[in-house]
């Protein structure tokens, strides 16, 4: 039985304001969609995500994915394109779907980052045993219907109510047939896919849902979201990496450092592109999460790495440290040449790294030296580099 995870990430998000929308703002140095992401592509149950954005966010969207770890990423499918309301969205999203074999989908909010593993083990349980499940959890307000006026109309009978949450759990094809017929009657408007199926003829059972599955809706909710990771950084051990790397001259007209092309009348030796600022950081990133180093991930001997852009290898060991539930608090790199002089370059560099790691520039600082014409060095046999990095990594995974 394959089970698919369908995140709809198509809203505006105008109740959150910001002008962002809200599924892309950060919180804790990480974006909300990317959490979101994570908790489904990392959870052992679920064989496929589809994701479901608005046409005008494809860069925005990268950018989250950008902060997945690699191999996490690639049990992504294509994003699809959402429509006018969240119930367009759905439908858009499951026949996207449509084309793998899916037996039960799970959709959730993008707007909801912190569903935890047993919540999602919950939905998959509940979906296999009843087709169409629902998380829920009591009411603990008194809840009123009111009219026009704001008079109060009614007051319901609180024992029979439940808040109801994603992840919603269904076959694939009893969904899919719902919310075409749905379409096919004109309705566009359903809050829920849960009142969908109820429409269509469905029983929707409902399972315990989770307190803490918050939906980001207001500004309210973001302050209480970071609120509560901040609560969880008291929870955090801060790692410190260091790294260094060399290359030496050859003939050449340009030498790339920080990610930035710069003209020089040497090059460097290399398999990748030789940017000895970027793979000293690789390395002092990877060396604060103790997980081997630029070697061990991207081996030389590997063809797929010949005259690589090493801006991939800087994404990649921040990806992990994201994956792991921890934050990069800051990188730092010193460049030990002769020549060429960093000073003209300093911030475009900064400014580089900045955007490779997905991080503010003042999280950022490249510096240099020479070393007064001492060494290899010195005497203009080759550049090098080297690096310091600072994370947080969760004593227990948020
Ligand atoms: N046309 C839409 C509307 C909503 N959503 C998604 O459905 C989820 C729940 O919707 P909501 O919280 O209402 O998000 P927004 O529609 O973005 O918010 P708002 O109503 O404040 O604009 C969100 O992840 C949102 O991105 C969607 O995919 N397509
Ligand atoms: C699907 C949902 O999250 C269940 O609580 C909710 O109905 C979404 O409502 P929104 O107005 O689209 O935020």
């Amino acid at each position: 039985m394959s089970v698919a995870a369908l995140i709809v990430a198509a809203g505006r998000g105008f109740r959150a304001g910001n002008g962002l929308p809200k599924q892309y703002r950060s919180l804790a140095g990480r974006t909300i969609l990317a959490r979101t992401l994570d908790a489904f592509l990392t959870h052992p149950g679920i064989d496929v995500v589809q994701v479901v954005i608005h046409p005008d966010d494809e860069a925005l969207y990268r950018q989250s994915v950008s902060e997945l770890a690699p191999h996490t990423a690639a049990h992504l499918s294509p994003p699809a394109y959402g429509g006018e309301t969240r119930q367009n969205s759905v439908l858009n999203g499951l026949e996207a779907l449509g084309h793998s074999a899916v037996d039960l989908v799970l959709i959730h909010d993008a707007a909801r980052p912190f569903a935890e593993p047993a919540l999602i083990d919950r939905a998959i349980a509940a979906g296999r045993a009843f087709r169409a499940a629902v998380p829920g959890s009591a009411v603990t307000d008194t809840i009123k219907v009111v009219d026009g006026e704001g008079r109060a109309v009614s007051t319901l009978d609180r024992a029979t109510l439940r808040a109801v949450q994603t992840p919603q759990a269904f076959s694939f094809n009893v969904l899919l047939a719902a919310h075409r017929k749905a379409a096919a009657a004109g309705l566009h408007a359903f809050t829920d896919d849960g009142a969908l199926a109820e429409w269509a003829g469905l029983t929707v059972h409902v399972f315990d849902g989770d307190a803490g599955n918050l939906k980001l809706t207001g500004a309210a909710d973001f302050q209480a979201a970071e609120q509560r990771l901040k609560g969880r950084a008291m929870a955090y051990l801060t790692r410190f990496g260091t790294g260094f790397d060399v290359h030496a001259f050859v003939d050449g007209d340009h030498v790339w450092l920080g990610g930035i092309k710069i003209a020089h009348d040497r090059g460097v030796v290399a398999h990748s592109d030789g940017d000895v600022i970027l793979h000293a950081l690789t390395d002092a990133v990877l060396g604060a999460l103790a997980d081997g180093d630029i070697g061990t991930h991207f081996p030389p001997s590997d063809p797929q790495w010949r005259g690589a852009s090493s801006d991939r290898f800087l994404a990649y060991a921040v990806a992990l440290v994201r994956e792991r539930g921890g934050i990069v608090d800051h990188l730092d790199a010193t460049l030990l040449c002769e020549r060429p002089k960093l000073g003209p370059h300093r911030e475009a560099i900064r400014a580089r790294i900045a955007a490779i790691a997905n991080l503010e520039i003042d999280q950022v600082s490249v510096k240099a030296t020479t070393t007064e014409k001492l060494g290899f060095t010195g005497r203009g046999e080759g550049i090098a580099a080297q690096a310091a990095a600072t994370i947080r990594l969760p004593e227990k995974r948020p």
